[in-house]
């Protein structure tokens, strides 16, 4: 297929496209009524103390005497975005997560007496997910293993060298990350193995390349959600922990499956038991 056949087809009626349309109409529809709540509701409530409150502050022509910084369009453009680079990654970042707690009892137990003796049965606050290295090791290590993203890629804005290949200008360049992060010339022998330790003097010492953790990408786009995601994953975990014990399912079977995000092709099924009974 040429290039201008694969162009044209993105707006051919197929079944594809349709879904694809019927979908995008839904969610600018959701989001639009989201927007439009918020106008309303504005002299009582005000835009509202999250992201797409503080995009309608940004915007709004009376109150800073201009045009709008964003369309309408681009707003809803923007929430689609944080949604969709945001959602799926720390979801399954966190199957992961209890993949591997389940998978190695005596990490469970080490990470939930780490949460008993920061935070009790408190809900955490700043200050004591700041404390928790254990959890931060595991979490570190479970995107290593297992990246939400196996890869990124990026184009050369001009030619360059890297390691010695000449890279013309406009070329696409892949990103491997899962295969570097199980690379045993940048993390040594136990690439392959499961190992939280390896974090215990930070990200940039846990490898032979101080940039070779990747799950986040590296420098001015690396993902702007990482710190958020972290604590996300944080509290999740330590609010588990703190109320159950869990083992696998026999139902379980390990199939990674990479459709954009790395996630569990038949699902996580679990056993919880409550700590409380
Ligand atoms: C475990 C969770 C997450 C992982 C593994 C992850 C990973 C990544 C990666 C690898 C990129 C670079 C993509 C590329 O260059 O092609 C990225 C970008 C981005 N991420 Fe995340 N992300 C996570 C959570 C989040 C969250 C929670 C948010 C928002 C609340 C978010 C928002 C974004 C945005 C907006 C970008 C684009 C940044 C830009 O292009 O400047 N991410 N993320």
């Amino acid at each position: 297929m040429c290039l201008w056949d694969s162009m044209i087809i993105r707006y051919l009626p197929t079944q594809k496209n349709l879904k694809i349309w019927k979908l995008d109409k839904e969610v600018r529809g959701m989001l639009t009524n989201i927007i439009k709540s918020r106008l309303a509701d504005k002299d009582t409530m005000g835009y509202g103390n999250d992201l797409l409150g503080l995009m309608l502050e940004a915007c709004t022509p009376e109150e800073h005497g201009h045009e709008p910084l964003l369309s309408m369009d681009e707003i809803i453009d923007e929430c689609k975005t944080f949604f969709f680079a945001g959602h799926d990654t720390s979801s399954h970042m966190l199957s992961w997560t209890m993949l591997l707690l389940s998978t190695h009892p005596e990490c469970e137990q080490k990470l939930r007496e780490e949460v008993v003796r920061e935070c009790g049965n408190e809900v955490p606050t700043g200050d004591v997910l700041n404390k928790l290295k254990l959890v931060n090791m595991f979490l570190l290590e479970t995107l290593r293993l297992y990246s939400p993203l196996s890869t990124i890629q990026r184009k050369a804005g001009l030619d360059l060298e890297v390691g010695g290949i000449t890279v013309p200008k406009g070329t696409v360049l892949t990103i491997p990350i899962a295969s570097i992060h199980r690379d045993k010339e940048v993390w040594g022998e136990d690439a392959h193995e499961f190992n939280p330790l390896r974090f215990e003097n930070g990200v940039t010492r846990a490898a032979n390349h101080p940039n070779a953790f990747l799950s986040f990408s590296g420098g001015p786009r690396s993902c702007i959600g990482q710190n958020f995601a972290m604590i996300e994953a944080k509290i999740v975990i330590v609010m588990i922990l703190q109320r159950f014990s869990f083992f696998l399912s026999p139902k379980y079977v390990h199939a990674p499956m990479d459709v954009i995000t790395l996630r569990p092709k038949f699902g996580l099924p679990m056993v919880l038991k409550s700590l409380e009974m």
